[in-house]
């Protein structure tokens, strides 16, 4: 059944407001990775079960405990849970988000402060940290509420919301609440699909669908040997240097095509044969949708089927960074006393974070080993989230794609996004309900990146095709 039409003008009519509510979503900086921010986590949960109470949503603010980060005890963010309905002739229907963000600084390279929303009227784009992940895409569940609360609508489903503050940091805490939740007379209890929208589209111009995430598993790799931070013209050639020893290894991890050097990771995954690769011909996507969204013409290769395996159904390894080395400004000759490189694995089936850790860090341990180093070694596994894929011949994904169709006119390239959203395969596998990906943002946006944006044109049609799919589902 399609939206009704007052629905969908409705929605274009408080579009300007819609995108206020975004800024002031934007301007709290909910940065779960960063202890000093752990407040504004906070502040952001307690802020959007505000507005969510404001639309007639019943929320509980559910405690999750505490968490270890950079030597303190912090409180975790609390979930959002969240009810409207409870009528036995209605779908039900569970829809979830983050509001938690990516770190951001103006230093990053933004043009303008992150955490402040910049409606730029000329590109139609809304810049901000979060606007398109996750911040635009759980308003636009706020935006569809609005006018069924306004109004007196009924919804033409149950809904359950879910929505938490730790996503960018492995989504501490969630995967016990929602086995709990999934009990009998638990939150979840009776859920007949999930939606999420937390991804994008895969190029510029068409919609998408998407029924594959990424897994992942995170790894901090830490060197130490000196005391204390030395003086490179005292002790250069003197002593055992970490940053030496950890530069070695890191580069042993993958090399510049993106081969996963770890022997064992890659064996665990199949190879694409001829009719696979045909699902990938057949999607909307061009090197150049890569090179434009990367911001350079720095493909892998030429040929897009391999460009789009490597992102969608073969694993990655990425290098993310070396804690405790020296990255100011100037010329400083230190060397550093203890440094922790940091990187990720992007996981396919059937790999999980417990299928890759020992090949992983049995690897590290030999390389390290074969330099004889005075230094001290730490493998360690952050954190970690399994893979998914769905059953995309689903009535979930059928409403979806006759969303889509209403609302733009157009089906949806069906995806696997690199991503990852680690509590997907728990809300599949607790529920044993189909989970369908119905992003909002386009593969430009510059998630996680600087200058991260929505278009308002993906904010308001996405609003109202999120409002269209409850619709089409509750048939
Ligand atoms: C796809 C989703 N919007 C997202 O960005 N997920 C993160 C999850 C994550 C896990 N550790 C840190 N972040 C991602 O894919 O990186
Ligand atoms: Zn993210
Ligand atoms: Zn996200």
């Amino acid at each position: 059944m399609p939206a009704p039409q007052e629905f969908i003008k409705y929605i274009d009519d408080k579009a300007d407001a819609f995108i206020q509510r975004l800024s002031d979503a934007v301007a709290i900086p909910s940065v779960s990775s960063d202890a000093s921010r752990r407040q504004d986590v906070i502040k952001m949960a307690n802020w959007l079960s505000e507005q969510l109470q404001a639309v007639g949503v019943t929320t509980q603010l559910t405690d999750l405990g505490k968490q270890q980060i950079e030597g303190q005890e912090l409180p975790l963010p609390p979930v959002i849970l969240g009810k409207i309905g409870n009528d036995k002739n209605k779908k039900t229907i569970l829809v979830y988000g983050h509001f938690d963000v990516q770190p951001a600084f103006k230093s990053d390279g933004w043009d303008t402060d992150p955490f402040t929303l910049v409606n730029d009227k000329a590109t139609g784009r809304l810049i901000g940290r979060g606007a398109s992940d996750d911040k635009g895409p759980v308003l636009g569940w706020v935006n569809v509420l609005q006018w069924h609360h306004e109004n007196k609508k009924e919804l033409p489903v149950n809904l359950r919301c879910c929505f938490e503050g730790m996503e960018e940091s492995g989504s501490e805490g969630l995967d016990d609440l929602v086995a709990r939740e999934s009990k009998p007379g638990g939150w979840f209890d009776g859920v007949d699909a999930v939606c999420i929208s937390d991804n994008y589209w895969l190029n510029t111009r068409t919609p998408a669908l998407t029924y594959g995430l990424r897994g992942l598993s995170y790894y901090r790799v830490t060197v130490s040997g000196p005391a204390r931070d030395l003086h490179s013209g005292v002790f250069g050639r003197t002593v055992y240097e970490p940053m030496t020893d950890l530069i070695y290894i890191m580069s042993k991890l993958v090399d510049n095509r993106g081969h996963i050097l770890i022997p064992g990771v890659e064996d665990q995954v199949g190879i694409a044969d001829e009719e696979e690769k045909k699902i990938y011909q057949a999607l909307d996507y061009s090197i150049q949708d890569v090179e434009e969204s990367a911001g350079a013409p720095i493909a892998l290769s030429s040929d897009k089927v391999e460009v789009l395996m490597g992102r969608m159904r073969n694993p990655s390894l990425s290098l993310h960074g070396i804690e405790g080395a020296f990255s100011g400004v100037g010329a400083k000759t230190v060397i550093p006393a203890k440094v922790s490189g940091k990187f990720s694995i992007r996981l396919v089936p059937p790999q999980t974070p417990e299928s890759v850790d020992p090949f992983v860090i049995s690897y590290i341990e030999e390389l390290f080993k074969g330099l004889n180093s005075k230094s001290k070694l730490e493998v360690e596994s952050l954190h970690g989230g399994k893979p998914w894929v769905a059953d995309h011949n689903h009535w979930n994904y059928e409403a979806a794609k006759r969303a889509t169709w209403s609302t733009y006119n157009r089906l949806p390239d069906l995806t696997r996004e690199g991503g990852s959203i680690p509590v997907t395969l728990t809300f599949a596998d607790c529920l044993g309900v189909n989970v369908v990906l119905l992003p909002m943002g386009r593969g430009d946006d510059g998630a996680h990146s600087t200058n991260e944006k929505i278009d308002r044109f993906n904010f308001i049609e996405g609003t109202k095709l999120l409002g269209s799919y409850l619709y089409e589902v509750a048939v």
